[in-house]
């Protein structure tokens, strides 16, 4: 019997104005695999991302985490989803450790300081540690990000094309990184316009915009 869906994305329907950008898109997300939301520049793979994680609000459908509809604020889903979309906000007076440290301490990540410093490693951002987010390279600030993601706890991860930025050993490391990922069962969620990521990585398709 397969899993049960982790995510249930039901009949997502989204307009700005006059331009309807998602209809009726329906999948599902099973612990340990994972989805690539595919599409053209302007397709709607952000907004659906968007609508996912509860940051949008589509204007039908529904999108259901665990057999419950999702809220952006709930707990659990606080708790279970890692997402990072857009580029992300960060304290100017925190270095990267500390950025680091504040969310694996916030989300009750087990020795916070040991999974860090292996992610500082594992994400080539030992040597910037110290540094303010301002001194670092667009690159450098990418991986910040995604680095964001996996010191803490997660069942979910939402990713809007994260390879964006990461030169080659980065798009290298984030393919075995998310492979690693889902043979923990984490289920994935990802757009992307890189087609190795996409063949590495990816279990399942969502084109968008066809
Ligand atoms: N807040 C908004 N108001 C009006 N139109 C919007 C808004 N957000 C997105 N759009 C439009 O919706 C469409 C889909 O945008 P979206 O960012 O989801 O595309 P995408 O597939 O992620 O594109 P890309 O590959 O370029 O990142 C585009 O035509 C965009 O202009």
């Amino acid at each position: 019997m397969a899993t049960q869906a982790l995510l249930d994305v039901r009949r997502l329907t989204k307009a700005f104005g006059g331009l309807t950008v998602l209809r009726e898109v329906s999948f599902k997300v099973r612990p340990g695999r994972a989805t690539a939301v595919v599409g053209p520049n302007g397709a709607g793979k952000s907004t659906l991302l968007h609508c996912v994680v509860g940051s949008a609000e589509a204007d039908s459908g529904a999108v259901l985490f665990d057999g419950v509809v999702l809220r952006e604020s709930s707990a659990v889903v606080r708790a279970a989803v890692a997402a990072v979309l857009d580029d992300f906000d960060f304290f100017p007076d925190l270095s990267v450790a500390e950025h680091l440290g504040l969310y694996a301490h916030a989300h009750g990540t087990d020795e916070p300081d040991e999974v860090v410093a292996e992610v500082l490693d594992d994400l080539g951002l030992e040597a910037v540690a110290d540094q303010l987010p301002a001194t670092l390279s667009s690159g450098q600030r990418r991986r910040l990000a995604l680095a964001s993601c996996f010191v803490r706890p997660r069942r979910l991860l939402v990713l809007d094309e994260p390879e964006q930025r990461l030169d080659v050993a980065g798009r290298e490391w984030l393919a075995e990184r998310l492979l690693a990922e889902k043979a923990a069962g984490v289920a994935v969620l990802l757009a992307t316009h890189d087609a190795a990521l996409l063949e590495a990585v990816a279990d399942d398709r969502v084109d968008v915009g066809a």
